[in-house]
C-alpha cells in the first residue's frame, strides 16, 4: 500500500485498514453537523443597534479605496488621486487605461478552460473594480453574456453550494421574517433603485434550487446595469429561502439555505406580503422584479401587488420579447398574420405570457378576442389544453383552452401538429429535445401547403442549452434552414454546405434580456408609481422597431446582442412616454411639456446621459 493513500497498513494498529483521509472527511463534516444551524434560529425580531452608515468614497484612502469596488480604478488612477487617496506605492506605478486594463482581463478569460472558471473569474474582478467588470461586459456583450447570464449561470446556480466565496446579495430567509426590513437596511448602498428577487423555485428551466437560485438575480442586475446602464449601485439581488424541494442540496454539507422542505404557499404568500411590506416601508421607490417563481406563485403575486411598483419577468419580460421577434418573424414568414396558427409547446408562466402578449398584439389590430384566442394552441404535459381535458385546469391556462376539439383529446405535439397544421411553434417547456425531428418537419410541411416561399416560425425559448427544444443545427437541417429562429440561450452561427456553395446561417437570441433592462431603465427615469400592461406591450413594440439595416439584411429579428443597449435605450424612452400617457409617471408636468418639444431625439439623449457607462 502506498504511503500517500495515508492509509494505516499495520496490524496492530486498530485502526488498520481504515482510510485517513476519508475518515477526516466524516470526522469534518461530523463537526460541521454539530455547528450547523442558523445564525438566527427563531422568528423574533432581530435588534439592530446601529444603522447602517454609507462611507464617502472622498473621505476614503489608501486600502480601504483599493478594497471597495465602486471606488477601485485599479492602475488607471491618475497620479493627483494617487496623492489625495493615499495610494501610492499600493499600486504599480505604471498608469493604464481601463481599455488596458480589459486586455489583461480578457487575456485572463481567454485561458480559462471552463465557463463556471471564466464566470468564477468574473465574479472576482466585479468584486475587485466594478467599472473594470462592467467596462469588459459592455465592450465584449457577446462573448461575456453567455458568462454572466444564461447558459453559464445555469451551471454556477446547480454549484453554488461548492462556488460560494463572497455575498453578492441580500439572502433572507423566512426564519428572519420579522426583521426584513432590518436586513433591506443592512445593504451597503444607499436607495438601490431596483431589486431583482427569487425564491429559487424554479430557476430557468432548472427546477427548485433554492437560495442556490441566487445567481440569476446577480446575473439579470449585472445586465441591468451592461444593458441599460443602471447604476450597480442602484441595483440590488435578493433571494427569499422558504426552503427547498431539491434533495441533492438538502442533502449537500455545504448547502447555504434552510434544510427544509418549501413551506406551504400559504406562509411563502405570507411572506411576501410581509416582504413587500418591508420593501415600501424601507425603499419606497424601488421598482421590483419578480424572477423565476414556480408557476403559481408568479401569477399569482404579478395579481396580488399588480397596484405596487413590480412587474414579472417571466410573464411579462418574456411575452414582450417574444412579441417582439414575433411581429418580425410574421413578416419574413410570408405567412400573413391572420393566416398565422400558433402551437405553444408549454403552458407555465413562460408560455402563458408570450400567448397574452401576442393576443394583446392581435387585438390592437382589430381582432376581437376570440378571434385572436382562436390562433393559439396551448400543448402541456397533458398534450392540447382543451376545457373537456378532465383534469383541473390551473387558473392561468383556462382563457386558451380550446372548446372546438368536439371532444377529441390530442396528447402528443406530433398529434396537436397534424391537427392544427401550424405556422409557428414556440417552446417553453424547459425539456431538451421536446422538438424532434418529425415535430420539425411537420411544421414546415404544414407551412409549405400554404403556397411557395413561406417559411416556418420556430422558437425553443427554453433556457439554459441543456433543456433547448432542438438546436439551431437540428433547426436549420430539419428545415432546408428555411426556419425563422429564435432560441432563449444563444447558440452559434452554423454553416452548411448546400451544392458546391458553403451557407452560413445566423440565428437569434430570444431572451427578455432585450426588455427587462429598458423595462426597467424606463420605469425609473419615469418615476413610475407602478408598470402597467401598456408599458409592458409598448417595450415590446418598441424593440421590434431597433434592427438596422444590416441585421434586416442578414434576416434577423432581434438587433444583435452587441446593440442591446441601443434597444434598450429606445425601449425605455417608450416605456417612459407609456408611463406618462398612463397617467402613472410622477415626473413633473413641466418636465413632459418640455420633452415634448424637444421630441424623441433629444429624450433619446436626455436617458443617454442619466445611465452608467465607465469610462475614466
Ligand atoms: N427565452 C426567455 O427569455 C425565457 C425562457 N424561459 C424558459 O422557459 C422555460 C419554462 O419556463 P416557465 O414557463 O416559467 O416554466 P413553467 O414551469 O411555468 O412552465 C413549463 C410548462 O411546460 C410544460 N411542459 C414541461 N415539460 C413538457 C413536455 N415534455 N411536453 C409538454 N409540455 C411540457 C409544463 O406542463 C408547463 O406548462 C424555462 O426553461 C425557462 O428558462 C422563461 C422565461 C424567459
Ligand atoms: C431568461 C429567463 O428569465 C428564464 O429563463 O427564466
Ligand atoms: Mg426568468
Amino acid at each position: 500500500m502506498s504511503l500517500s493513500s495515508r492509509r494505516i497498513s499495520s496490524p496492530f494498529n486498530p485502526m488498520a485498514g481504515v482510510d485517513v483521509e476519508a475518515l477526516e472527511d466524516q470526522m469534518r463534516i461530523a463537526a460541521l453537523d454539530g455547528l450547523r444551524g442558523y445564525a438566527q434560529d427563531h422568528y423574533g425580531t432581530v435588534k439592530q443597534y446601529h444603522e447602517t452608515e454609507y462611507i464617502s468614497k472622498n473621505m476614503a484612502a489608501g486600502y480601504q479605496v483599493l478594497r471597495e469596488p465602486a471606488w477601485n480604478k485599479g492602475t488607471s488612477f491618475g497620479p493627483d488621486e494617487r496623492v489625495s487617496k493615499n495610494l501610492t506605492g499600493l499600486i504599480p506605478h505604471v498608469l493604464e487605461s481601463l481599455e488596458t486594463q480589459c486586455m489583461r482581463a480578457l487575456r485572463m478569460i481567454n485561458s480559462r478552460t471552463t465557463n463556471v472558471d471564466k464566470y468564477l473569474y468574473l465574479s472576482t474582478l466585479k468584486s475587485q473594480n466594478i467599472d473594470l467588470f462592467y467596462r469588459l461586459l459592455i465592450d465584449n456583450v457577446a462573448q461575456m453574456m453567455p458568462l454572466v447570464y444564461t447558459p453559464t449561470i445555469g451551471d454556477v446556480c446547480l454549484q453554488y453550494s461548492t462556488l460560494y466565496t463572497r455575498p453578492e446579495a441580500l439572502y433572507i430567509s423566512i426564519k428572519q421574517r420579522k426583521s426584513i426590513a432590518t436586513i433591506l437596511r443592512n445593504w451597503p448602498y444607499p436607495e438601490p433603485s431596483i431589486c431583482v428577487v427569487t425564491d429559487g423555485s424554479r430557476i430557468l428551466g432548472l427546477g427548485d434550487l433554492g437560495v442556490n437560485g441566487v445567481g440569476i438575480p446577480i446575473g439579470k442586475l449585472a445586465l441591468y446595469t451592461a444593458a441599460a446602464g443602471i447604476h450597480p449601485e442602484k441595483t440590488l439581488p435578493i433571494v427569499l429561502d422558504c426552503g427547498t424541494a431539491n434533495e441533492d442540496n438538502l442533502r449537500d454539507p455545504l448547502y447555504l439555505g434552510l434544510r427544509t422542505k418549501r413551506v406551504s404557499q400559504e406562509v411563502a404568500l405570507e411572506f411576501m406580503d410581509e416582504f413587500m411590506t418591508a420593501v415600501k416601508e424601507v425603499y419606497p421607490n424601488m421598482l421590483v422584479q419578480f424572477e423565476d417563481f414556480e408557476t403559481e406563485k408568479a401569477f399569482l403575486y404579478l395579481d396580488r401587488y399588480k397596484k405596487e411598483k413590480c412587474f414579472n419577468d417571466d410573464i411579462q419580460g418574456t411575452g414582450a420579447v417574444v412579441l417582439a421577434g414575433y411581429m418580425g418573424a410574421v413578416n419574413l414568414s410570408a405567412v400573413p398574420i391572420e393566416d398565422q396558427r400558433l402551437v405553444f409547446m408549454g403552458a407555465g408562466s413562460a408560455g402563458v405570457g408570450v400567448a397574452k402578449q401576442v393576443m394583446a398584439y392581435y387585438t390592437s389590430r382589430g381582432m376581437s378576442e376570440k378571434q385572436a384566442r382562436d390562433k393559439f394552441y396551448l400543448v402541456d404535459t397533458k398534450g392540447l389544453v382543451t376545457t373537456d381535458r378532465g383534469d383541473n385546469l390551473a387558473d392561468h391556462k383556462r382563457i386558451f383552452a380550446r372548446s372546438d376539439n368536439n371532444g377529441h383529446q390530442f396528447s402528443t405535439l406530433e398529434a396537436v401538429i397534424e391537427y392544427v397544421k401550424p405556422t409557428a411553434l414556440i417552446g417553453l417547456t424547459a425539456t431538451f429535445g421536446v422538438f424532434t425531428e418529425s415535430v420539425v418537419r411537420a411544421l414546415k410541411v404544414s407551412v409549405d401547403a400554404g403556397g411557395l416561399g413561406r417559411r416556418p416560425i420556430l422558437f425553443p425559448l427554453s433556457n439554459p442549452l441543456t433543456k433547448a427544444e432542438c438546436t439551431f443545427e437540428q433547426a436549420m437541417t430539419w428545415t432546408e434552414g428555411s426556419a425563422i429562429f429564435a432560441s432563449g440561450s444563444p447558440f452559434s452561427p452554423f454553416t452548411t454546405r448546400i451544392g458546391d456553395k458553403s451557407v452560413t446561417y445566423y440565428p437569434n437570441q430570444g431572451n427578455n434580456v432585450y426588455v427587462f433592462p429598458g423595462l426597467g431603465l424606463g420605469a425609473i427615469l419615469a418615476k413610475a408609481s407602478r408598470v402597467t400592461d401598456d408599458m409592458v406591450y409598448t417595450s415590446a413594440a418598441a424593440l421590434s422597431g431597433c434592427l438596422n439595416k444590416e441585421e434586416i439584411r442578414l434576416g434577423l429579428i432581434y438587433p444583435k446582442i452587441e446593440r442591446v443597449r441601443d434597444a434598450s435605450v429606445v425601449v425605455a424612452r417608450e416605456v417612459m412616454k407609456a408611463a406618462r400617457r398612463e397617467g402613472v409617471s410622477l415626473l413633473p408636468e413641466e418636465t413632459w411639456v418640455e420633452w415634448e418639444e424637444w421630441g424623441d431625439v433629444a429624450l433619446t439623449a436626455w436617458i443617454k446621459k442619466q445611465v452608467y457607462d465607465p469610462r475614466l
